[in-house]
């Protein structure tokens, strides 16, 4: 199978590249670069020196178009917007990394995101790459809107809960922590070493673009729309994302019933491990596809946490994108994805 990867050069990009490699279907790897054509890939990332060969090439619509069998997009946003106007009609099945296709309504994404949005002709064909919540719709997409960082750490750890209709939505609060690599390659003054080293931040309160995403499957799975609250922040550490929810409870809800209901959501899902009686720590999952959930019902206060943790960069991005090229293309769901996490 032919793959090709807009947007190598960034971090999402040689996360792919780390985990395509040892993909058994992929037999062609291909890197796009729209800055660094020519470049040889090695040149850019020494580290995959005599491991992977490839140089960039030239973004070209319709070469992509025709010439692969999956491209993923993992650039900033409006990039994969532009290309799928060329894209739909080609053989490829296309994974965006980007929240180009995410949301559904055109005008919550131009408020949240502060750009034009996709066509809508375009993100109606779009299904949402929760992998393990939307699998048969995966099974059959030409273009999947792979689901955000944040967005992949909550939901993974309340869907369980909402598809139960359990929780209170109206009384959901999220608090989130990321690893700076969470914002790409670019420096800039939010990441900048002597800015967040030694120092926790939070940003974007109440105005985060994960928000409506979160909201918007939330809807789906409830059936009534709760506005939540979403408060992200930045931790001097690489990699990782911590999500940790708090709601209220249906009054007749046990530990014993939140102990079944999480089974029951996970017992036969690879990527997903629950444990109501440790806490996660990103640690657990640094450098893999796995997310460690947590659930702790106080009956004192009638309000649960949850505990939710991924790499951003694999389950959070490359690895979740794979996930769903797996399902796409009928291969086994951890196809170059099963491996241990990094650890120490
Ligand atoms: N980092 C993370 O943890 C996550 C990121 N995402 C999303 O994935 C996408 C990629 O993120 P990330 O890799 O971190 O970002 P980076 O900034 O690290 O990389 C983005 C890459 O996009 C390429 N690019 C820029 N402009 C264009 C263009 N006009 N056409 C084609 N390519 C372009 C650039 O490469 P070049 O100049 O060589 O073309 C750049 O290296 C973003 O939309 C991000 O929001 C999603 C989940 C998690
Ligand atoms: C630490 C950090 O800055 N994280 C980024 C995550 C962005 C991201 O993944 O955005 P997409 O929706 O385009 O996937 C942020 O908060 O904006």
């Amino acid at each position: 199978m032919k793959v090709a990867i807009v947007g190598a050069t960034g971090y999402g990009g040689i996360e792919l590249i780390r985990l395509l490699r040892q993909h058994r279907h992929v037999s062609e790897l291909s890197v796009f670069s729209s800055s660094q054509a020519g470049t040889n890939y090695d040149d850019i990332y020494p580290h995959v020196q005599d491991i992977y060969q490839g140089v960039l090439k030239s973004v070209d619509a319709h070469q992509l178009a025709d010439e692969y069998d999956v491209i993923f997009v993992s650039a900033p946003p409006g990039v994969a917007a532009e290309l799928m106007e060329y894209l739909i009609d080609g053989q490829a099945k296309v994974i965006d990394l980007s929240g180009d296709f995410r949301l559904l309504d055109g005008s919550i994404y131009e408020d949240w995101y502060g750009r034009p949005a996709a066509k809508s002709s375009l993100v109606e064909k779009a299904v949402y790459g929760l992998s393990e919540w939307n699998r048969e719709e995966i099974e059959k997409a030409k273009l999947i809107a792979n689901p955000g960082c944040y967005p992949t750490a909550v939901l993974l750890g309340l869907a369980p809960l909402a598809n139960d209709n359990v929780i209170d939505t109206s009384t959901l609060i999220i608090d989130a922590k990321s690893g700076t690599t969470g914002a790409g390659k670019n420096p800039s003054e939010m990441t900048h070493f002597a800015e967040m080293n030694d120092s926790l931040k939070v940003y974007k309160v109440n105005q985060h673009k994960h928000t409506p995403e979160i909201e918007q499957q939330l809807e789906q799975w409830i059936g009534t729309k709760e506005p939540i609250t979403f408060t992200p922040h930045l931790v001097p550490m690489s990699r990782g994302i911590m999500a940790t929810m708090y709601a209220k409870v249906s009054d007749s809800l046990t530990k014993t019933k939140v102990e079944q209901i999480y089974r029951d959501a996970y017992e036969k899902t690879p990527f997903v491990r629950i444990n109501s009686s440790r806490y996660p720590a990103t640690k657990e999952v640094y450098g893999s596809n796995f997310t460690n959930i947590s659930y702790h019902l106080d009956e004192r206060t009638g309000r649960i946490t949850v505990i939710s943790v991924i790499d951003n960069l694999v389950k959070g991005a490359a690895g979740q994108a794979i996930q769903n090229m797996n399902l796409m293309q009928g291969f086994e769901e951890t196809e170059g994805l099963w491996a241990m996490p990094v650890y120490p």
